[in-house]
Order: structure tokens, then sequence, then C-alpha cells
């Protein structure tokens, strides 16, 4: 943790779920929610406004999981950040790995669709990670810095943008970094943002490694994938980052 930074748990609940589910489980996780701790659940597109009006006024936000970088516009299939906004979220996951890989989002795009966010009043979380190869041959940090000063845009610390550092290679897999690791890539990434940026550590986060995962220095919270689908889970992590 970094003293004076308020951790924020984020559940990132990908492409999993019925209507109903997302429901009960933003009501579970409301329910749940510590004290001293921001909680964020990102559920699919579709479930994002059911899911933003019944979390309104409780301590619960609400996030999208990306959106387009153009505010409108013949883009079949896209989201715009203001349509997000619109439905009551706050903020925005963007170049999650996965977007990365499935859609082939460069540095450039992610920069482009954080500038939307940002335009919009969304906080956006930018998500930055290695591959097994790259950590294998050294390259980790060499490559999170490259996707951090690609994909960020000007005015993204002063927006109080987010960076989730989230290596591929631990993502749904079970497997993490040391802790010596993660906490080596969140220098760098505190080096390359501002004591004031939100630092998170994504990647297999489960109940049993945050607590110590979140008493890294620099690691001002979490980016929970699996986990979150669970609200039990999900609570326990948001619990281990409280005071
Ligand atoms: O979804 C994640 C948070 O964005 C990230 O991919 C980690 O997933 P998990 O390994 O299932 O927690």
């Amino acid at each position: 943790m970094t003293p004076g930074i308020r951790p924020l748990i984020a559940g990132n609940w990908k492409m999993h779920g019925t209507l109903r589910d997302a429901a009960a489980l933003a009501e579970a996780v409301r329910a749940g929610a510590p004290a001293g701790v921001d909680l964020l659940i990102c559920p699919p597109f579709v479930h994002l406004h059911v899911v933003a009006a019944a979390m309104l006024g409780q301590p619960v936000a609400v996030g999208g999981q990306d959106c387009h970088a153009a505010a409108k516009g013949a883009h079949t299939g896209d989201v715009a950040a203001v349509m997000l906004r619109d439905v009551g979220a706050t903020h925005v996951i963007l170049g999650h790995s996965e977007r990365r890989a499935d859609h082939g989002e460069t540095d450039a795009g992610v920069r482009a669709k954080a500038e939307a966010a940002i335009g919009a009043g969304l906080t956006p979380i930018i998500c930055v990670g290695e591959t097994l190869a790259q950590r294998e041959a050294g390259e980790a940090e060499a490559v999170v810095a490259a996707q951090v000063k690609g994909s960020l845009p000007e005015g993204f610390l002063a927006a109080g943008g987010v960076v989730a550092y989230e290596p591929v290679w631990a993502i749904g897999t079970g497997r993490t970094p040391t802790e010596a690791d993660i906490a080596a890539i969140h220098a760098v990434l505190r080096g390359l943002t501002s004591p004031a940026t939100r630092l998170l550590y994504g990647g297999s986060v489960k109940p049993a490694n945050a607590k110590a995962i979140l008493g890294l220095p620099h690691v001002d919270g979490a980016l929970v994938g699996g986990a979150s689908l669970v609200a039990a889970d999900f609570l326990a992590i948001a619990g281990a980052a409280g005071p």
C-alpha cells in the first residue's frame, strides 16, 4: 500500500453470467462492502445499466470493460465512453491483455480510448503487463514501461487515472509472480506516474494471497477476475485491503 492512497478493489466480471446473476452478485457485494476501501464492479455491457442503477448512491462504483475512442458514429458493436457515463458508470477498464490479444488493441489505441474516457468524465484503468516469454527474456520491466509510456494520454495523472499491472501469464492461471517481482514492477510504475496514482495488481488474486500482495509497496489495490464472481471471495479480498 501507499500511505495516503485509499485502496481500490475492482472486479472485472468479463463475459460471465446472466442479468439475474449480475444483479444478485452486485447486491451481495453492496451488502458486504467494507469501510475504508473503494469497491468497483465492471459487469458486461448489457448488464451495466441495471447494475449501475441498483448501485446508485451505494458504496460500490460501476465501470465498463472497454469503450470506443469516438464519442459516436458508425462503429457496430462498440460503446462510447459518454454512453457508459450516461448509464451511471464512473470507471472504464482499458487495454486489458484479453482485448489486446483478441482485438489487436495497441498502446496508441488504448491512449485514444483513455482520452475519450477522461473527456466523458470517466476514470480510466489502463492495464499493462508482460507475457511469459517477455518475463523469461528479462524484458518485463521494459515492456511494462513502454506500455505505460505509449498508453497513458496527457492529463491521465491529473484526471486520477489508474494503472493496473497484470502479467498476462498470471491471468486466470492460478500462477502469480513473486512478491519481489510485483514490487519491482510497481516501483517502475510509481516512477512513471505520480505519488498519488493508484496502482493495482491483477492476476490470480484470491482471498489466500490478497493480504500479502496488497501489503506490498506501491500496490494500492487489485483488479480481480475470477474471484470477483464470488461475492464472498471478492469481499474477502476487499477486507484484506482495509484498515
Ligand atoms: O480480470 C482480471 C482483472 O482484469 C485479470 O485478468 C485477472 O484475472 P484473474 O486471474 O481471473 O483474477
